[in-house]
């Protein structure tokens, strides 16, 4: 297997996701996840199929310091010959990057140009860019974009109503994220459920720490929630997601907050963690709800409900309605979350399946609903195969060109 695995890495601002893929396999030969970059108690955490999981401190827990540290682990378990290339998840690719592409100082250019339609993704994935140039200078390296599965959304679904110079102008239009995961459950969801990959109509729900819900007919991107940047539409673990902008222009005048503190707040201080003054994290929400912690129930019930009304207009984009897919660390693993807005579907003729739903979480995939309308289903995502799979034909691509 010599040169031939994928080290695929998933920057983020406080965290780092990185799995040694061999492509056309699911799982992982080595995952690592780095958190509290940029903290004092940063540490990576490594884990493999054959051993169990093993945590280093960081030294100085930044970037640079988490890839050094997996770099010591792929040479003490000797993997470090067998990377081939490394792939890159980039949440922001415009209008500019419709697949993915290999990194030049072109393709950096560009990225570095639109880190302003992302402001918590882009600056994150580049700093993983130029720490992996560093430290493997001498691997191809390519950079698979949460925009390109959206680019076949029409005019008519990326378009905002504010006046269209802004768009001709500044680019100001909705791009969609997480493209690379409702791409690969869509495609999932086709091969379990046994649809006509001709004629199905799919809406997936990506619930993590952001969320968004897609609208996919025939294997295309119809419709969307997330827009220029991954702060519209749904509630998240952190951000607002949809709001009246005069209210946060209200909350400026009242507050005397600047523009970028109000952006400060929507991104990163709103969301579960704004309504519920607890917790981001679902799960830890789930439990103070149960405990009967006021704002988490509030916090829930907002999350749940905003879902059901985006699933609900997301269908409205398709010619048909074939299944509800929930994916994501949410979306697989909270019971609660699946129970609770699925019982808000009933317009669409979906009716939850209590026992199924109760037993699908921690990797198990699965129908959740019953009766005779579209089926709601669990599948796991899987981005880090589909960046690995990306990256794999990039280089193979350019080493033939
Ligand atoms: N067993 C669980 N029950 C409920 N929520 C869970 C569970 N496991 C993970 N989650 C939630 O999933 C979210 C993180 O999702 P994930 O997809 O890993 O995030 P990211 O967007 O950072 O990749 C958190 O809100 C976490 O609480
Ligand atoms: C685009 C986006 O929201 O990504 P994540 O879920 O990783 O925050
Ligand atoms: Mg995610």
């Amino acid at each position: 297997m010599r040169s031939s695995l994928i080290l695929v890495i998933n920057c983020g601002s406080s965290s780092i996701k990185f799995a040694v893929m061999q492509p056309c396999q699911d799982s992982p030969v080595l995952s690592g996840l780095a958190e509290c970059i940029g903290l004092q108690d940063a540490r990576i955490t490594f884990k493999s199929p054959q051993t169990d999981k093993k945590t280093v401190a960081l030294t100085t827990g930044d970037h640079k310091d988490a890839l050094n540290a997996l770099v010591q682990e792929l040479r003490d378990r000797a993997l470090i010959d067998s990377i081939g290339a490394i792939g890159h998840r980039v949440a922001q690719g415009g209008s500019v990057f419709a697949e993915s592409a290999l990194i030049t100082p072109t393709t950096i250019a560009k990225i570095e140009e639109l880190a302003t339609l992302a402001p918590l993704h882009n600056p994150a994935n580049l700093q993983g860019i130029h720490c992996a140039l560093e430290v493997f200078p001498t691997l191809l390296q390519v950079a698979v974009f949460d925009t390109s599965f959206h680019q076949t959304l029409t005019p008519a679904a990326y378009t905002y109503a504010v006046p269209h110079k802004y768009l001709r102008e500044h680019q100001v239009r909705r791009f969609g994220f997480h493209g690379t995961s409702h791409k690969y459950v869509a495609n999932e969801a086709v091969k379990m459920l046994g649809l006509n990959p001709d004629d199905h109509g799919l809406v997936v729900a990506h619930l993590g720490n952001g969320s968004s819900v897609c609208a996919v007919k025939n294997g295309i991107s119809v419709d969307t929630s997330m827009g220029m940047t991954p702060l519209e539409g749904l509630v998240m673990g952190t951000r607002s997601g949809d709001i009246d902008f005069a209210a946060v222009a209200y909350i400026g005048k009242v507050t005397n907050k600047s523009m970028a503190d109000l952006e400060q707040m929507l991104n990163k201080e709103s969301g579960l963690l704004g309504i519920s003054e607890l917790s981001s994290d679902c799960r830890t929400l789930g439990e103070a709800r149960k405990a009967g912690h006021a704002g988490a129930s509030l916090a829930i019930d907002v999350f749940v409900h905003r879902l059901a009304r985006h699933i609900g207009a997301h269908a409205m984009s398709l010619d048909r309605l074939d299944a509800i897919i929930f994916t994501g660390g949410i979306g697989e693993n909270s019971t609660l979350i699946r129970e609770l807005t699925i019982n808000h579907l009933k317009v669409l003729g979906i009716e939850l399946d209590s026992d199924q739903n109760n037993q699908l979480y921690g990797g198990r995939s699965g129908v959740v609903s019953r009766g005779e309308g579209p089926v709601a289903v669990v599948i796991n995502t899987n981005e880090e195969k589909m960046i690995a799979l990306d990256t794999d034909r990039i280089v193979k691509r350019a080493k033939t060109a």
